[in-house]
């Protein structure tokens, strides 16, 4: 018999137990080159609901890593929400310039199924509603399809639409009033959400400052919304009232929280603090952070939908509800003396601990909360 010879690079057990994971499935399909990893975190308060990444890791650990740390954020996002679902996601490690396919997607979608429901997916950086459509044949658990199978498409405009309903009620936390017209925004990355952020704040009368590394992105926010443009490493040190990263996580760091002069975060991005303790010393700096997974939880609430026959004015309203659930976690952080972060955790928490002390009497038949799959 072939010996392996594995060097074990960490305990992959002591990291599940850690963070209390409950699942991790690799997929491999040679035909068609799927190297994918699903990752699920919790599912207390129903099926484990997250994105599909696609993105050239250096290393399988490197994925690992990513789709472990996407995987609890949205256990947390999902949570806060106020939604039925509970968290994981997925990534395949490739080139999504070179190496989609119809047969990778759909090789893809063939472990989704297999896995019955306890996993649901939808977009996430460099997948796109083409790319769910073909996941689509393989599999219904797949959300942000088509609108021609009556499905919610793109959730980028959504996601958007949360998040300037997330800055609004932080304005009106930090500064007394929730108009953003006059106020000047920073904005890292105006990819899919940050230009249709763009476009709500132009409409209400901010004025913009933004930045990319994409310069027919940065022409288009210029042309359209008459913004300013700065070098990515100049975007943090901008006089603004508030800061809005939307391109890439760990943004908030020891090198970039002595550059801001904004008095708020609010961002559509993933995973904002590099560590926790940036979100206290944001806190201890008098600035006020909008928690990422409570601010951009638009798409995900949009997606969600389609598990109940989706409709869009109903999907709207909840998103509108971001605003009221900012409001909440501010009120908890003043309440209990705890920054910003620490409030949201503790609200998605509670809920968690709630509905599983609520769910464990015996059911002979629970209601399906996939229902309309
Ligand atoms: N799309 C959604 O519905 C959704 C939902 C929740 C969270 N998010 C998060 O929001 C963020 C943006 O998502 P998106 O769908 O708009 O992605 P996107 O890829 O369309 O946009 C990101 C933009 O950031 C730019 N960028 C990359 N590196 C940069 C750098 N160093 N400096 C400045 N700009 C840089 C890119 O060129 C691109 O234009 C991601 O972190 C994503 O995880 C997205
Ligand atoms: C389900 C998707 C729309 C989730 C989205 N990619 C997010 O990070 O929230």
């Amino acid at each position: 018999m072939m010996e392996t010879n594995i060097e074990p690079r960490f305990r992959i057990f002591d990291v599940l137990q850690a963070e209390d994971y409950e699942q991790i499935v690799f997929c491999q399909d040679q035909a068609s080159g799927l190297k994918a990893i699903i990752a699920i975190h919790d599912t207390t308060l129903g099926p484990a609901l997250g994105g599909l990444r696609m993105w050239n890791y250096d290393s399988e650990e490197a994925a690992l890593t990513d789709v472990l740390r996407l995987a609890k954020g949205m256990t947390y996002k999902n949570a806060a929400a106020g939604l039925n679902l509970g968290g994981g996601k997925a990534v395949i490690i490739g080139n999504a310039k070179t190496d989609k396919s119809e047969a990778l997607f759909r090789a893809f979608g063939r472990y989704v199924q297999s896995l019955s429901g306890r996993y649901i997916t939808a977009e996430d950086v460099n997948t796109s509603v083409a790319d769910m459509d073909f996941i689509h044949m393989e599999t219904d658990y797949v959300t942000g399809v088509s609108p021609a199978f009556g499905s919610s498409g793109n959730p980028s405009p959504v996601t958007a639409y949360g998040v300037y309903r997330g800055m609004k009620a932080a304005a009106k936390w930090k500064f007394g009033s929730d108009s953003l017209a006059g106020k000047t925004i920073a904005v890292q990355g105006v990819g899919n959400v940050a230009y249709n952020l763009c476009r709500h704040l132009h409409e209400e009368g901010a004025h913009l400052v933004v930045t990319d590394i994409n310069e027919e992105a940065l022409k288009r926010a210029e042309t359209d919304f008459g913004a300013t443009v700065v070098k990515p490493d100049e975007i943090y040190a901008v006089e603004c009232d508030i800061f809005a990263p939307c391109a890439l996580g760990a943004v908030i760091n020891d090198k970039t929280i002595p550059q801001l002069k904004a008095k708020i975060v609010a961002g559509a991005a993933n995973n904002q603090l590099a560590e926790d303790r940036h979100g206290d010393v944001l806190e201890e700096q008098g600035i006020l952070y909008a928690p990422d997974f409570v601010i951009n939880a638009g798409g995900v609430i949009n997606v969600a939908d389609e598990l109940e026959g989706y409709n869009r004015e109903r999907a709207m309203k909840k998103v509108e509800l971001i605003y009221d659930n900012m409001m909440r976690v501010f009120e908890i952080a003043e309440r209990d003396g705890v920054p910003t972060h620490v409030a949201a955790e503790k609200m998605a928490e509670e809920r968690i601990a709630m509905m599983s002390r609520s769910r464990s009497q015996f059911l002979k038949v629970e209601k399906s909360l996939l229902g309309g799959r």
